[in-house]
Parts: C-alpha cells; structure tokens; sequence
C-alpha cells in the first residue's frame, strides 16, 4: 500500500480536495461523516458539544445532519469562524471558566453526543505529544461525564501510544459500548484513532481516579494479571498490551544510582537507562542515601545522571570512574578469598572484573596522555622548523648558521643539520622558494612508532572520514561536470603552479645528483643561481622559471609598460652578485623571490580563477560559472585561463605578435594588474603582499577533506576596487552577449566555406591571367563571370520527407531510392504537414 506523504503536498489528499468541494473547513469532516455513518448517532442527537472544534468542519457536519432546532455547542482553543445552527465559543476545555460558558449555554439541558476531535499542538516530542493528549481526553472526558445525558454517546479521538489501553479501561468503566475504529479518511500514516463510546452509564458518583491522569497513566510497578475488577484500581490495573507493541523509544527507564554503583555490568546499564535517580523516598534505598552524600558525588556526576542519552564518550568515563571510587569507598572493589586462619587454606587474590576495569581504563589513559604528549612534541617541533625556514627565506639566518644552530643529540636527528637538508632535497627546495615544502611531512624515524601508537579509535574515525570524502567526491563528479572540471584544474594547478617549468626541473634533477654533501649543495644553489642568471638573455631565462601560467599572465597587454619582468633595475644587484663569488645564495634568493613574488599574486588570485572568485559573493559567482562553461563550450578560444599543461601546449600557441592571448578573469587579479599597471604597487609589494598567514600552512597529518576545505576559505581577501570589478563585468557581459556554441560554429563554417570559395576564385582567376592564349579583354570578362558566379547564393536543396517504414533502408541506412536531403518522419508528421501547407494554400 502506498504510504501517504505526512507534510507538504501529501496533505492535499483527496479527503482535502473533496472538503474544499464541499465547502467543509477542514478534511476531518469526512471523519464525522464516516463515524456517523457506521454508528448513527449524529441523527439521533437534539444537543451537541464539540470540543476542540475549530475551524469547524464537525459541526458543520452536526449543523447538516442533526434535526432542525437542534443545539450545537462549539469550543476551541482558536477562534471559530459563524456555523448557521451552532453557538461557537474561545476556551481551554481544561478550565473551570470553559466549564461554567457551557453551562451557561445549556442552561439545563444535557448533550445526546459529545464530540473531541482534539489535538495539542503536535510537533515537539512525540511521546510528549502523545501524552498531553492522552491528557486532553481525559479532560474532554471529565466534560462529557458533566454534560452527556444517560445513554449519550461519546466520540473522542485517541493516540495510539501507551496511554491508549488506559483510557479505553476508563471508557469502559463509564460507557457500555465502546469501540475503536478507523474512519478511511482518517490517514494511514497518522497515529489517531476515534473511540466511540455509547450508552452513557452516569454514575451517580464518579470515582475522581478515574479522571486523574496521575492515576489513569501512572506506570505499574507490579505486572500483576488482574482485569476483572469493575471497581477502579490503578494500583492493581495490568494493562492489557494488545495492538501496537511499545517501541523502546517511548520508554523512560530510571534506576536508583547505587544499583549503578553495585551492578557487575555498569555498560549495560549506562546503555539502557535513561536516568540514575538520586531519589531517597522514590526508592527508599540507604546506600543511596550514602551515595548522594559522597564528596566524590559532584554536581557534574548528578548532572550526568540526569539524562544518560545525551551523554558522550568523556561523561561516560567520569561516571565510570566515579562508580569505580565509590566502589571503593563502601568496599566493594576487590573480592578477596581472605585467610582463614582455622583451615590454613591458601590465600589467593582474586582481582574483580572492576579492578581489571580500571587496570585497563588506567592504561588506556596512560597511552593516551603519552600519545598527546607525544603529538604536542611534534607539533612544536614543526612549529620551530617553519620559523626557521621562514629565518632563512628573510635573510635573518643561512643555511650553514641553521647547520651550527641544529646540533642534535647525536648530532643526525634533527632535519637542520646539512646532512639533513641534503638528505631531504631541502636546500633545493628553499632555492626553489618552494617553503612550503620544507615543512617536515615526513619524520621517517618516528612515523611508524607514531602510527603504532596513535589511537585506534581516532585513526579509525579519520580513515572513515577520509572514506567517506572519497565517497562524495566520486558521487559529485559523477553527477556535476563543473565540478569534474575544477578537480581537473585543480590537479593540473598542483603540478603546474607548485612546480617549476620543465626546465627548472631538470636542472633541480641534476642538482640533486650533485648533492652529496652540505657543501656540494650550497654550490648546487650556486650554480642554480648562475644558472638563472645567465647574461644570455635574463628576461627569458626568468620567464623561463616562472611557471608557463605565470609567463602567459604577464605576458598580457596590461603589462607591457610594467617592470615586472623588466628585469634591469634587478639585474645590475644579480650581476652583482654574480660577481661576489664568495656569497651566492643572496643571488638566488633574488631570483626566487622574484619568482614567488610573480607568482604569488597569480596563485592567490590570477590562477585561483575560479577558487577565489568563489568564496566572494554572487557575481563573482556568475563569473565562475562563465569561465567553467568556457571551459567546457570554448574548445579553442583562449578567452579564459585554462589549465593542464597538453592543454596549453595545444591550445595556447602564441598570436601572430606573439603574445598569448590570455585574459584576466578574476576582479583581485584585475585590480592588482591595474595597480601594478599604474605604478600602485611594486614588485616588492608583490613580494610583501606574498608573505602572509597563509603562505605556510602546515598542512602535515591533515585529511584531504580538510584541506580541500581550507583552501576554499583559508585565503586572503584582496582588495577590489571598483575599476577593477567594472572591468570585469564589462568583460562578462561581452562574454555572455556572444552566441552559443553552435550559432558560432556555424557562423564560422559558414566563413571557412566563403574563404574557400574565395581562395579557388582566386586561383582559377591567376591561372585564367597566366593564360597567353587570350587577350586581356576575355580575361577580364571570364574573371567577371567567374567572380559573379561565385557570389551567386545556391538554391537551397529541398529536403524530402520520408515517411520512417523499418527495413527499407540501404547499407548506409539512407532509405532506397531517395536522392538528396532527406528526412525521416512518421505518417503522422508528413499527413500534418501537408494538410498545413494546403491550408495555407487556402488562406492565400
Ligand atoms: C484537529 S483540530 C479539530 C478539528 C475540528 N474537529 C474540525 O473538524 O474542524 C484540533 C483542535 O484542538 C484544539 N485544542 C487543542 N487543545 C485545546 C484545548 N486545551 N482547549 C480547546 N481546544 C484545544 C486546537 O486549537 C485545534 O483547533
């Protein structure tokens, strides 16, 4: 059967649809009606109270099938809007006040039928939901029993929970008949079911228990099998669990906390209580009593006490080891086969299962705290390294003094020593101005202690984790083509960015080769540097090590005037250097900071295209999208940086004056172009803006979900001036007012056809002038001719309609017998088409 939808259009069932037909307020008209229909009881009645009757379908429906100069009462929490033949009222049907207004209005008169359709604002908790309005029955009830004439009848609505078997006890008490049933209107999905009780017994006196919820709902403690009795006895009442079993989830479980303390199997009973009572008179119980009056017993134990579900991994150890304690305290915590001194029988300590527990919590917690310890240590280590590392980037120190500074222990372990950095390519590296890199992921020595010490459990968690980003990065490439290309981007960033031109990397192969040790690398660097600043020629050379990405952005217009890559004003300091033979690396230095300074702003902004553009609001978002749509429409157009190293190599062939044709797409990068472009900033500002928190982020241990995370927000927030953005925008919306891909290819076959046309004319009209045999007349009429013929536009081909029949077809699938354009159609088609075209015969 299908499950009707709870919420949203799931309501607008067709008990809804035909209520609006009707003209009812509400789709539970259809429940009365239905009720009505099987018991009759809405016919026999003269006076009616509904309860709970706003807006007020039901008594509409008691308006329309009641006698006429019928009395109808209607209450209700909400206002209810005229019925004709009702007298409708605002109350709480559980107030006195509520009470008294129907009295008034029945003056002396008694109701044949009371009605409750109520319902407590549902919403919060169910259980809690469930049983207020257990509650309002047992009100509505009360007002029945006030008001309902003998043999009256009594509908009300019930919620199927625990409560339910109680109050049918109660109906049956007061009601010789009654029953529960389902009205088909009523949804399948909802808990309520409506209690028709006939034959109103009024009872001189009423038992008040029998009205008391306390009394009606209160919890047995004893399961005694006893149902016969007539008189009401809650203290021996068995409910009679029939229909629906009791879900764990609507169940409070308490215990006093000295069971707790006593039990052998703490862990289940922490999983499935919900409460640990401190309640003296509730259990009457001494070592409570003594429990509570623990120091050990502090308010965050209580507090913990008070709701078990909602406690975590850490509240659940705290009152373990309280439990332990107390354990102790009243003497419970080793069992001991003492001596006996009569026997002389062998003493033997029998360690209880609590004190294993606590050998072990304490072992856990040991490991623990080594494991942190552990952690910190590293962490700090790291921490110092990086300072180092951005010492030496800052000219504060060199290599050779990190050398001397970084005396380890034995002299090897500490990654500063040369040895070290040799070791680790890292002189290599920081020539490269690659700092990041520096930063030690990898601790060979340690590692594996590491792992094998690092916690289970949180290694556990961070391999699920890691799973489960996997997970939702295929899903989403799967699904988002944006998406599929932003990775690819992004990994051809990684290895276009983050490297060096292929050129560099050789060279950095062959340093490698060369170091062998700390003075072998020092002179590696040495000839890098001399290596970049050959006097061949600089501009090339330092464009070579900057990334090819990197080239083409300044390479662009903007920067023609700029001195970026003017490298004179520099040079002369290089040259310089070059001739200091003594002292090299501040020579690579310059290079390498000239590097990252170029790049930096490009890897932040200019190349982070889409990235950066992302995090900054709604247009740049559009911006975005353009350049991916780009991306994926704009097979060769150059408008927007593309990345992937064949790519460009394909793509990105320098024009004809032999700039590449590359655009700024992002408001940051333009703004920091027009600024470089008006002189706003240097390239030391370049530099400087380089340095900043985000430079070196220790991305070491750290999960990819995380980083990919951080590099979405962990960037810095350049400037845009308004210049900038307008640049952008006007660019965008040049790009948006182009035409879609097809109209422009089409456009553009269309004009390769025209210069194909054009390049034949113009080889058939040189061979016609090459042509001796003619004179110079005929050869202008023939060329005329020819130039005539060609600008003629060809009749356009008629395209045939072909009705589609399977199997009349030829190898190559053109149907037999058709020449020239065809079109497949069915019989339906090519009858329609044809009646239109005689029907435009007609009109004309
Ligand atoms: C399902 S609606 C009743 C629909 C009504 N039978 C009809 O046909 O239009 C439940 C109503 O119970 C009312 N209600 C809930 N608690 C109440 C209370 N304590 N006193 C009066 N009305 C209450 C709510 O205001 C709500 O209008």
């Amino acid at each position: 059967m299908a499950v009707q939808k709870k919420h949203g259009k799931g309501r607008l069932d067709k008990w809804y649809k035909l209520a609006k037909e009707k003209g009812y307020r509400a789709r539970a008209a259809f429940k009365l009606i239905q009720l009505n229909r099987k018991y009759g009881f809405l016919e026999k009645s003269k006076v009616l109270l509904d309860l709970c009757a706003a807006p007020g379908s039901w008594c509409q429906v008691a308006a329309e099938t009641m006698p006429a100069n019928s009395m109808i009462v209607g209450v209700d929490l909400a206002p209810i809007k005229p019925i004709p033949r009702t007298i409708t009222f605002q109350s709480d049907i559980t107030t006195d006040k509520c009470r008294a207004t129907i009295r008034q209005h029945f003056k002396t008169w008694k109701a044949d039928t009371v009605l409750h359709d109520g319902a407590p604002n549902v919403g919060t908790a169910w259980v809690q939901d469930a049983f207020s309005q257990a509650e309002l029955v047992l009100q509505a009830l009360k007002l029945a029993t006030d008001f309902l004439i003998e043999g009256g009848t009594f509908v009300t609505k019930v919620f199927r929970s625990k409560d339910y078997n109680a109050l049918l006890w109660v109906f049956n008490q007061l009601f010789s008949k009654v029953e529960a049933t389902k009205p088909p209107s009523s949804r399948n999905v909802s808990a309520e079911i409506f209690v028709v009780c006939r034959g109103f017994k009024a009872p001189k006196r009423i038992d008040p228990k029998f009205l008391d919820p306390r009394s009606v709902f209160a919890e047995l403690s004893d399961p005694t099998p006893n149902n016969e009795a007539k008189v009401f006895n809650p203290e021996k009442k068995k409910r009679r669990r029939e229909g629906y079993e009791e879900g764990d989830y609507i169940q409070f479980r308490e215990a006093p906390a000295s069971e707790f303390i006593q039990t052998t199997d703490p862990i289940a009973m922490l999983g499935s209580l919900n409460k640990l009572s401190f309640d003296q008179q509730k259990n009457g119980d001494i070592a409570l009593a003594a429990l509570d009056r623990l120091p050990e017993t502090t308010d965050e134990i209580r507090k913990c006490c008070m709701d078990l579900k909602v406690l975590g991994r850490k509240e659940f150890r705290l009152l373990l080891r309280w439990r332990l304690k107390a354990r102790e305290i009243f003497g419970f915590a080793t069992k001991k086969k003492t001596h006996e001194d009569d026997g002389g029988e062998e003493v033997v300590k029998v360690e209880s299962m609590d004190e294993e527990l606590r050998i072990q919590e304490d072992l856990q917690r040991l490991n623990e705290n080594e494991n942190s310890r552990k952690k910190r240590e590293r962490r700090r280590e790291n921490e110092r390294k990086q300072k180092e590392i951005i010492r030496m980037q800052m000219h504060m120190t060199t290599p050779m003094e990190i050398g001397l500074e970084q005396k380890g222990p034995n002299g090897e372990d500490s990654m500063f020593t040369l040895a070290a950095v040799d070791r680790a390519g890292a002189i290599e590296k920081v020539a490269r101005g690659k700092m990041g890199l520096l930063v030690p992921t990898k601790e060979p020595s340690n590692h594996e202690d590491d792992i094998e010490e690092s916690d289970e459990e949180e290694d556990k968690l961070d391999e699920e984790l890691d799973a489960l980003y996997s997970q939702y990065q295929e899903r989403k490439s799967e699904s988002d083509a944006k998406y599929r290309a932003k990775r690819a981007r992004k990994e051809s960033h990684d290895g276009d960015w983050e490297g060096f031109s292929d050129r560099e990397n050789d060279s950095d192969e062959a340093l490698e080769q060369d170091h062998t040790s700390d003075e072998s690398s020092v002179e590696g660097d040495h000839d890098d540097a001399r290596h970049l600043l050959h006097p061949q020629s600089q501009d090339t050379q330092i464009k070579s090590s900057l990334t090819r990405r990197a080239a083409m952005f300044f390479d662009q217009e903007i920067f023609k005037d700029v001195g970026v890559l003017d490298i004179e004003e520099e040079n002369d300091s290089a040259v310089h250097l070059e001739d200091e033979e003594t002292d090299d690396r501040p020579a690579t230095r310059a290079v390498e900071e000239r590097n990252f300074a170029l790049q930096d702003p490009l890897s932040r902004d200019g190349t982070a295209d889409s990235q950066t553009v992302e995090s900054d609001g709604d247009s740049r978002d559009e911006m975005v999208d353009h350049s991916e749509d780009e991306i994926s429409n704009e097979e060769g157009n150059f408008e927007v940086v593309r990345s992937g190293a064949n790519e460009w190599e394909v793509q990105n062939e320098p024009q004809k004056d032999g700039r590449l044709d590359i655009d700024i797409i992002t408001a940051e990068a333009m703004t920091l172009a027009q600024q470089v472009a008006s002189g706003q900033k240097s390239t030391h500002d370049l530099m400087d803006d380089g340095f900043n928190k985000y430079t070196f982020r220790d991305t070491d241990g750290l999960p990819e979900w995380f980083l990919d995370d951080e590099d979405k927000h962990s960037r810095p927030q350049r400037p845009i001036t308004a210049a900038g953005a307008a640049a952008i925008k006007e660019k965008l919306r040049a790009l948006n007012a182009r035409p879609i891909k097809k109209v422009r290819e089409a456009k553009d076959r269309k004009k390769f056809k025209v210069a194909q046309r054009l390049e034949k004319l113009r080889k058939k009209s040189a061979l016609v002038a090459d042509d001796e045999g003619i004179s110079e007349k005929d050869k202008a009429q023939n060329i005329a001719k020819m130039m005539s013929k060609a600008a003629k536009k060809k009749p356009k081909q008629q395209v045939k309609l072909v009705v589609a029949k399977g199997g009349n077809r030829g190898i190559s699938g053109r149907p037999r017998g058709v020449k020239g354009k065809y079109k497949i159609v069915d019989a339906r088609l090519k009858k329609d088409v044809r009646a239109e075209k005689r029907l435009a015969k007609k009109k004309r």
